[in-house]
């Protein structure tokens, strides 16, 4: 099973036409998770959080430092890391069951075989009454459902989700959140989740690393020690409250430092 290291990672932008400067969007960066942790990286916009979780999902290769998954570095993007995107990361043209057979089609597997685990994951997503329906003619939650039954159906020991659930109302939020939970308890997958939702990293998380603003470090690292299974609820409990302001402070007191030296 795999774990993820990451080693003094920096990323710098060249610079462009039009930012004419080159952007150092990570420095210094160090990381340890282990197989089936629940991490969640928070930290404001712009702070470099999709730039590390490019990372490792091998979209990008750091300027200095390296990645590792499983002892081994990261030479590109594996089917042991599954990536769900902010927005739903479907073929619009295809059905939910046709999108969510997208993969297994591809890797050879049977007619039949297929066709159970589409059943599977549809249902485990809550869609299998609308597998036969075209995305346009869902919601933005099940949309966002569809894409996470996608990634799901390949079984990827390893999910890596960048904002997945920024894009939705509230409401829906929650329940995308509960949904998640509830996944993962039953697989223990080990995922890292783009957030710059304090609440969303403690309901999830079993670890949440801080990033400062831009160029993004980890300034620290929380274990959160709520028990599981969690559903929103737990957000009434003193020790959600007490870690939340104590992160709230973190991120703010970063803010104000940065913004004084800018
Ligand atoms: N391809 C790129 N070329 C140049 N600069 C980039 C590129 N991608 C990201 N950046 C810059 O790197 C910094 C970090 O961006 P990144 O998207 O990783 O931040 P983020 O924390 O995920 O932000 P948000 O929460 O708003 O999505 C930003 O200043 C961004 O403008």
């Amino acid at each position: 099973m795999p774990n993820i290291t990451v080693r003094g990672a920096e990323v710098k932008f060249p610079g462009t036409k039009k930012h004419s400067e080159p952007v150092l969007a990570l420095s210094d960066v160090n990381l340890s998770i282990p197989d089936q942790q629940f991490v969640c990286l928070l930290g404001p916009s712009g702070c470099g959080k999709s730039t590390l979780l490019n990372l490792i999902a091998g979209f990008l290769e750091p300027t200095d430092g390296e990645v590792l998954v499983d002892d081994e570095p990261v030479a590109g993007p594996g089917p042991e890391r599954g990536v769900v995107f902010q927005s739903a990361n479907v073929f619009p043209w295809l059905t939910c069951a046709q999108n969510v057979a997208f993969g297994p089609k591809l890797r050879g597997k049977s007619k039949a075989e297929v066709a159970e685990q589409v059943d599977h994951y549809l249902e485990r997503v809550g869609l299998l009454p609308f597998k036969d329906r075209l995305p346009m003619e869902l919601s933005g939650g099940m949309r966002q459902r569809l894409s996470l039954a996608r990634v799901l159906i390949n079984d990827p020991p390893i999910l890596l989700m960048d904002e997945p659930f920024g894009a939705l109302d509230a409401q829906t939020r929650i329940i995308m959140q509960e949904l998640l939970l509830e996944l993962w308890e039953r697989d223990r997958k080990t995922v890292i989740f783009v957030t710059h939702d304090i609440d969303e990293a403690l309901l999830l998380a079993d670890r949440v690393y801080v990033m400062s603003t831009r160029p993004g470090r980890i300034l620290d690292h929380v274990d959160v020690p709520l028990a599981r299974p969690r559903n929103y609820q737990v957000s009434n409990d003193k020790a959600f409250r007490d870690l939340r302001q104590s992160l709230f402070e973190q991120l703010h007191d970063d803010a104000a430092h940065s913004a004084n030296v800018a």
